[in-house]
């Protein structure tokens, strides 16, 4: 495994980031097959045969997968599709059973996070019950862990590190100017709100000079006034040349930001288009209906549904509980926009089991 100081040289600078005009962008995107595992002309990350395995679950399997880089990624899938999973395994924070994958062409498989981060490639996490007790300003300099700071020898050299304090504490606050957080740099990052958190998350992300970030959901649990400002947020990463690859089942969103989008289901890629080819992909139709609409129902001598019938009138009273848990009306039609096969309830129950709602 790399040392510390074997991967201080990776490093990157804001030199070595690429940025694409729309235009470009377009240019290029149009130009690739949307099949899964597609080649992307200049791929930053490449994954090969990544897989793992929960007892009996395959979370993830994905046989080949590119992602181009100076572009926004939108990572989409049901709930339980293995994104989360994904992510960790790319980033260092789990192990998979099988597989290899690079950034820049440089494998990445046995290192931890902090050398990934290293590397030029961070995942966003969510506020930690220890981070919260914490600055928003001491929470950003966190980010800058592990620099020389931190390695032993330095200890016995007390004034590199103490310049580099000063360093890291300077990049903190350009950070926090960046993502207008500086009025509350002293104030404990558990006060702030559900959009603020998100800022602190990618000012954290920032403080490596990554090349790729990865964000897990970030839109979650934001104030929709906030949402358009973060989202402004995430295309400023992609302006300054960073590759962003982001899970989101907002799928108003991903169609906002999103560059090419890639659909994950039972583990695998099953799908990779523009974000407004979408629809016409069959393949993701069947993963959000389940993939149960067309499908003959069965059951046993006694009138109980039986194999992935069976599946289907579980999902079905589980999506009816949840929404008169909600307080909703089961004869209510399906809110207009929602994603597909998002909207529990009768409407979208019967269409599941098989019923033309028309
Ligand atoms: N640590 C774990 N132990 C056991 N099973 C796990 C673990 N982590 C994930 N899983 C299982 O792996 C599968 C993929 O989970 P994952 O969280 O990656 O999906 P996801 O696509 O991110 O879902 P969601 O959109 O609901 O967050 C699920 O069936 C989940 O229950």
């Amino acid at each position: 495994m790399p040392s510390d100081s074997d991967t201080a040289q990776h490093i990157p600078s804001a030199a070595k980031l690429k940025t694409f005009s729309a235009d470009e962008r377009a240019r290029i995107f149009a130009g690739i097959d949307a099949t899964p595992g597609s080649a992307k002309p200049d791929p930053i990350i490449t994954v090969d045969g990544i897989t793992r395995s929960f007892g009996g679950l395959t979370a993830v399997d994905v046989a080949h997968l590119e992602i181009q880089r100076g572009a926004i990624t939108g990572l989409i899938g049901p709930n339980g599709a293995g994104k989360t999973t994904f992510f960790n395994l790319i980033t260092g924070f789990d192990k998979p059973n099988s597989g290899t994958w690079s950034l820049n062409g440089d494998a990445l498989g046995k290192l931890v996070p902090h050398q990934v981060s290293r590397r030029g490639m961070v995942r966003t996490f969510q506020l930690t019950r220890a981070l919260a007790k914490l600055s928003v300003l001491d929470n950003v300099r966190l980010g800058g862990r592990h620099q020389r700071g931190e390695h032993f020898l330095a200890a016995l050299a007390p004034w590199t590190w103490r310049k580099q304090e000063e360093e890291i504490t300077e990049q903190a606050h350009a950070l926090l100017r960046r993502f207008r957080l500086e009025e509350k740099a002293n104030d404990y990052a558990g006060s702030l709100s559900g959009g603020q958190r998100k800022l602190l998350e990618m000012a954290r992300a920032l403080m490596c000079e990554p090349e790729v970030v990865m964000l897990d959901e970030p839109m979650a649990g934001v104030n929709p006034a906030l949402t358009q400002s973060l989202l402004e947020h995430i295309k400023s990463l992609r302006e300054d040349g960073m590759t962003v690859v982001f899970v989101e089942h907002d799928m108003d969103v991903i169609r906002d930001i999103s560059d090419w989008v890639v659909v994950m289901a039972q583990g695998s890629v099953i799908a990779e288009s523009l974000p407004d080819r979408l629809g016409e992909n069959e393949a993701v139709v069947d993963a959000y209906l389940g993939g149960h609409h067309d499908q003959a129902l069965e059951f046993d001598s006694d009138g109980n549904p039986v194999g992935e019938t069976a599946v289907l009138a579980h999902e079905v009273d589980e999506a009816i509980e949840e929404t008169l848990h909600a307080g909703g009306d089961l004869s209510d039609p399906p809110p207009t926009g929602a994603a597909p096969g998002a909207v529990p309830g009768r409407h979208a129950a019967d269409t599941a089991a098989g019923e033309d709602p028309r």
